[in-house]
């Protein structure tokens, strides 16, 4: 999945959305707008960005040379183009590799051999674009998807456009006209995070604990809750839960050794909270060890309400906390 965060003016935001898995970072390289940036500007900003993130630069209808030039002063791996350039003009461009912008999407098959990013009118608006007059079986060329895209809306957008090769956003990961390194991570891993819906062993459990409850006359719906957070095949955290009527039971909260310390556990705990407000939950549970960090779910509102000492080693305890939603 190709995930573009645009408009970068400032070094905190291209490291903090290479750092939360972006595999493009853009540009505003043309004069007079709000995000514009110097060549210089952008090749220090992108000094520390690896080879497998492409550096985009966002033109709109600018001389060949002004862009040719660009690309090498500062150092860009993809031109956007964002005004009226058409095929003859892409083509004097030579090798560079072009993503097309486009809000008349009459014109999509007039372009071959670029990407192709479907945007609302004005680039950069926040503005959602409307593509209810877009055949998307009938284009042949890969496209992303932008045009006011939000960590809000990008869940559903990512389930609304499965062939999409990517998803682009500037305005929707700034806070008060600025990138948020918060809103960038939250985007990106709300990308990423995915829902595993195939039946498990668990859930086959579940439905033998249904039986057996109805055979006593209960009535108790318990369901496994599992959260993923997995990039281009690479698993960086997840959450397995158990909900048992109006609780919820987190069995599992891992985050792999090399996404630690950037906040991926914090933004799967709030994701099971969020779900537990909305779905008429009481408690959170939990088990943990003192040898792990008790203190980390402290942190977050869960209170320690049963200890057994001893357990299961010498010098180790079992601590049962909860949290009151
Ligand atoms: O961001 C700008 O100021 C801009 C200026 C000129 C051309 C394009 C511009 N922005 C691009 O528009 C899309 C979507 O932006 P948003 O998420 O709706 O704010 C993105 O590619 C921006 O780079």
């Amino acid at each position: 999945m190709n995930l573009k965060i645009c408009g970068n003016m400032e070094k905190s935001s291209v490291d903090a959305a290479v750092k939360a898995g972006a595999t493009h970072v853009g540009f505003i390289m043309s004069a007079g707008f709000r995000r514009s940036v110097s060549a210089d500007s952008v090749a220090k900003m992108t000094m520390d960005v690896p080879k497998t993130v492409k550096k985009v630069g966002v033109f709109v209808n600018e001389p060949i040379d002004f862009v040719k030039n660009t690309v090498k002063s500062a150092g860009l791996d993809v031109v956007q183009l964002h005004g009226a350039e058409d095929m003859a003009y892409i083509r004097a461009l030579g090798d560079i590799s072009v993503i097309k912008a486009l809000s008349d999407f009459s014109k999509i098959p007039e372009y071959d051999n670029v990407i192709l990013l479907l945007d609302a009118p004005r680039g950069g608006s926040g503005k959602l674009a409307d593509f209810s007059a877009v055949k998307f079986d009938d284009i042949s060329l890969p496209y992303f998807i932008a045009g006011g895209l939000t960590p809000d809306n990008i869940a559903e957008v990512v389930k609304k456009y499965p062939n999409a090769y990517g998803f682009d956003v500037s305005s929707g990961v700034e806070t008060d006209g600025k990138k948020d390194g918060e809103k960038i991570k939250t985007f990106i891993w709300n990308v990423t995070l995915s829902q595993p819906e195939d039946a498990d062993f668990s859930a086959g459990l579940s439905e033998k604990f249904d039986d057996f409850d109805a055979d006593l006359g209960l009535k108790i719906p318990i369901q496994t809750i599992q959260f993923k957070i997995e990039n281009n095949g690479i698993f960086q955290a997840g959450l397995v839960a158990r909900q048992m009527g109006t609780s919820i039971d987190i069995q599992q909260l891992f985050v792999a050794e090399p996404f630690r310390k950037a906040g991926l556990g914090h933004f799967l705990l709030k994701k099971i909270e969020t779900y537990a407000k909305t779905n008429d939950i009481h408690y959170l549970t939990l088990n943990t060890l003192s040898i792990y960090a008790p203190n980390y779910y402290q942190r977050y509102g869960f209170h320690v309400y049963h200890t057994l000492n001893d357990c299961p080693l010498k010098g180790i305890d079992l601590l049962r906390l909860q949290k009151e939603i």
